[in-house]
């Protein structure tokens, strides 16, 4: 539904993207992920045709991403609000709507629906300016659904949202993507991708370095074994015991434990405690840009 390729921008200098490329399916969540600066938005808004690539292109539904009929397939989220503050909810969302050729019955009940959805119903005739800030967050990204567009960007949407309207936001993210929507996500909240079951694209200066399906993704990475002992067993492992705690990163945890355990012998009955943490995407998220930048350096 979304394929970018080859993308590269510069902004004077500074250079915003450099070979990026990035292919998002039809009911695909893909979290888009990436320090500051990393590319994200300028890859989204180049999606959005609101800036033009250097080199390198964006298809969205088979169109070239510059063309109108494929700016009427795209719904954008910014990060920064768009919004009129003197006029109301309703009226920013009407003139959205009607922006993006909604006609006026089909209009009415979208705004009912996605209010209701985003719990925004009560302040749908307040104006822009006196609503909070995650309300305007969430009214922002309201504009970009109301449409029901088949692609989705969302530049961190929950950015200051509260557990409950985090959680309602999320939800309409999972249907609209169960409807067919291709959505991309930027987060730097990376729990949410769990919740979303989201695939994940990691960007670094201006490029993809890791993309897939995040469980394979973290199988690729060790475990973290913990052993805890009652009394320190002084002699017996090669590995050593801090503070009455022994860490091992393992690819195999079951077996490296069997080996500690034997090697204890009777001194086994020391243990007090053993943990296994699987990696978590934060730790994948520090493994795959260490190891980008890592490699950066050495070329
Ligand atoms: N209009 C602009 N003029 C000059 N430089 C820009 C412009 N837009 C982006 N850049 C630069 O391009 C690079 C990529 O910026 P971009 O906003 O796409 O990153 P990002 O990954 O979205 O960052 P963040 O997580 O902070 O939102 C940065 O170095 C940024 O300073």
């Amino acid at each position: 539904m979304l394929e970018a390729s080859g993308l590269h921008k510069r902004f004077g200098n500074q250079i915003a993207l450099a070979g990026f490329d990035l292919r998002i399916e039809a009911g695909e969540i893909c979290g888009l992920l990436g320090h500051n600066g990393a590319g994200k938005t300028t890859f989204a808004r180049i999606c959005a045709g609101l800036e033009h690539p250097d080199a390198g292109g964006v298809r969205i539904g088979g169109l070239d991403a510059d063309c109108r009929a494929a700016h009427a397939l795209v719904g954008l989220a910014p990060q920064e609000i768009a919004l009129y503050p003197t006029a109301t909810l309703r009226e920013n969302l009407r003139f959205y709507g009607q922006l993006a050729g909604i006609g006026r019955s089909r209009l009415r009940a979208e705004i009912n629906d996605i209010t209701a959805s985003m719990m925004l119903t009560k302040v749908l005739d307040r104006t822009v300016a006196t609503l909070s800030g995650g309300q305007q967050r969430r009214a922002q990204a309201a504009t970009a659904l109301l449409h029901r567009p088949a692609v989705l960007l969302l530049d961190e949407p929950t950015a200051g949202a509260d557990p409950t309207t985090r959680q309602a936001l999320l939800a309409v993210v999972r249907d609209r993507a169960a409807q067919g929507a291709a959505v991309c996500y930027t987060t730097h909240y990376l729990p949410e991708l769990e919740e979303l079951d989201a695939t994940i694209a990691v960007a670094q200066t201006g490029r993809i370095i890791a993309r897939g399906d995040r469980r394979k993704l973290l199988s690729g990475l060790p475990s973290l074994l913990e052993i805890g002992f009652a009394a320190e067993p002084s002699g017996a492992l090669d590995e050593q015991v801090v503070d009455g705690t022994l860490r091992i990163t393992t690819d195999r945890p079951a077996q490296t434990l069997t080996r500690i355990l034997t090697s204890l012998g009777d001194r086994s009955e020391q243990v007090e405690r053993v943990e296994i943490r699987e990696p978590t995407l934060d730790d994948l998220y520090r493994h795959l840009t260490r190891t980008a930048t890592e490699t950066e350096r050495v070329h």
